[in-house]
């Protein structure tokens, strides 16, 4: 199977190339980029006006299969993912029940082999039933195919346990993604404490509990060897936090997802419970902090942290309402909208924090249009402008605060392993459009 993408603009940070190029994919791999390819191919894509990019990566996914079907499962998840533009994306292990043993491991590529659009890759549990008491099988689950490890949707509090999850997986060469929150001083809180939270009488969580565990973390990963994840980062403090960590030569890095660099707290209502996520959205000052931290390259990479729920476990109140928000079919999206058309990032950047940093720290041959390498490619209209319709997403939730909002950049075609996936942002199968 050959297939010619012709005249897009071809972005490819670690190939270094930011021109309008054709791309020929030949099985399943890149087989040139260059100026007129004139081969004849069995398909051919016209990417006139478009980005022909790597394959995006998220590294922040919740799948919610096994356990929580009703809400999202490995296919829908990875539908949803292949409408968003993702190629790859890690799954976290907060399900039910969690991943934190090799027969969950195999069950869930398992099942993506057979149902996943995507490549979908396991992140395992830091500690056995996400109890905080005792390390996972780590050492077997690596084996077994899971890309690194988490605690996700809480914090190992137990800081000797932690250590030793960093040791270990130094030893394994694999990341630990660490969700910073102190539970303590999060407390019952479920919006950022601050002017809003004071104006609307609802408990808030303090942005020290996200940095002292982000401080913490990076005490414990220094002089291990260890690679050090920061997910979700929302407040100034931990991009200080993390920026300290870097100029120290900690190996840490850190994800921020669309919504903290998007909404501030000011938007939350006590009616919208779309609004309520972990970490909750910040102030504006905090919001600048990240957008210049984007710029700058301090901050690695985008994220969705794609958290979808069902109806009833939204619509309710803001304190019962469940944590998270949908962001696997809005993050190109919003990216383009709020970063690139602002000026914040180049496209060439956006591309690292979306594909090629991704890449990198997954240690994953993947997140670059280089020759020999495998086909994943996303194709992105930057113009289409369009409102965000949560009736039209791929994902069986509809948990999102940007329905409605007006927004430019839409995903064409996603191509995974050169296969078609999306095609003119609809998904197919054997050819036809479902
Ligand atoms: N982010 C969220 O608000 N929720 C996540 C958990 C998490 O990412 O911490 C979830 O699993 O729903
Ligand atoms: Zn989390
Ligand atoms: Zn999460």
């Amino acid at each position: 199977m050959s297939l010619l993408i012709k005249n897009g603009r071809v972005i490819d940070p670690i190939s270094n190339i930011d021109e309008v190029k054709d791309v020929l994919i030949k099985d399943h791999r890149i087989a040139a980029v260059a100026k007129n390819i004139e081969v004849a191919a069995e398909k051919v894509i016209d990417a006139k006006g478009c980005w022909v990019v790597p394959g995006l990566i998220d590294v922040h996914v919740h799948l919610r299969e096994p356990g929580f079907e009703y809400k999202e499962t490995i296919e829908t998840g990875s539908k949803s993912a292949a409408i968003g533009g993702f190629t790859s994306i890690c799954c976290m292990p907060n399900t039910n029940p969690v991943i934190d043993n090799t027969k969950v491991v195999d069950f869930i590529l398992n099942k993506a082999s057979k149902e996943a659009v995507v490549k979908v890759l396991p992140i395992g549990t830091i500690t056995k039933g996400q109890l905080g008491e005792e390390l996972a099988e780590i050492k077997e689950m690596v084996k077994r195919g899971i890309c690194g490890i988490s605690e996700d949707g809480k914090t190992v509090m137990n800081s000797r346990l932690m250590e030793e999850a960093l040791k270990l997986a130094a030893e394994l060469n694999i990341p630990v993604f660490s969700h910073c929150e102190d539970h303590a001083l999060a407390g019952k809180g479920v919006m950022n404490e601050g002017k809003r939270s004071r104006e609307l009488g609802i408990q808030g969580i303090p942005s020290a509990s996200e940095e002292v565990i982000a401080a913490r973390d990076i005490a414990l990963a220094k002089d291990k060897g260890a690679k050090l994840h920061l997910c979700h980062i929302s407040t100034k403090g931990t991009v200080e936090i993390l920026k300290k960590g870097k100029d120290e030569g900690v190996f840490v890095t850190a994800e921020v997802c669309p919504h903290h660099f998007a909404l501030t707290e000011e938007v939350v209502t006590a009616e919208d419970t779309n609004t309520k996520m972990n970490p909750p959205l910040r102030s504006q000052e905090d919001v600048e902090a990240i957008r210049e931290a984007l710029r700058n390259g301090i901050i690695d990479m985008i994220a969705t942290d794609h958290a979808p729920h069902h109806e009833k476990d939204k619509n309710t109140s803001y304190e019962k309402a469940a944590f998270g928000i949908v962001g696997l079919e809005t993050a190109v999206a919003l990216t383009i909208t709020e970063l690139v058309e602002e000026g914040i990032l180049t496209p060439m950047q956006m591309i690292e924090l979306m594909s090629s940093n991704p890449a990198k720290l997954l240690g994953i041959d993947r997140g670059t249009l280089g020759i020999g390498k495998m086909a994943d490619i996303t194709i992105i209209d930057p113009e289409e402008t369009y409102p965000i319709d949560k009736n039209q997403f791929v994902s069986k939730a509809k948990n999102t605060p940007f329905h409605g909002k007006k927004v430019k950049g839409k995903v064409k075609y996603t191509i995974v392993e050169g296969n078609i996936i999306v095609e003119n942002g609809s998904l197919i199968e054997g050819g036809q459009k479902i």
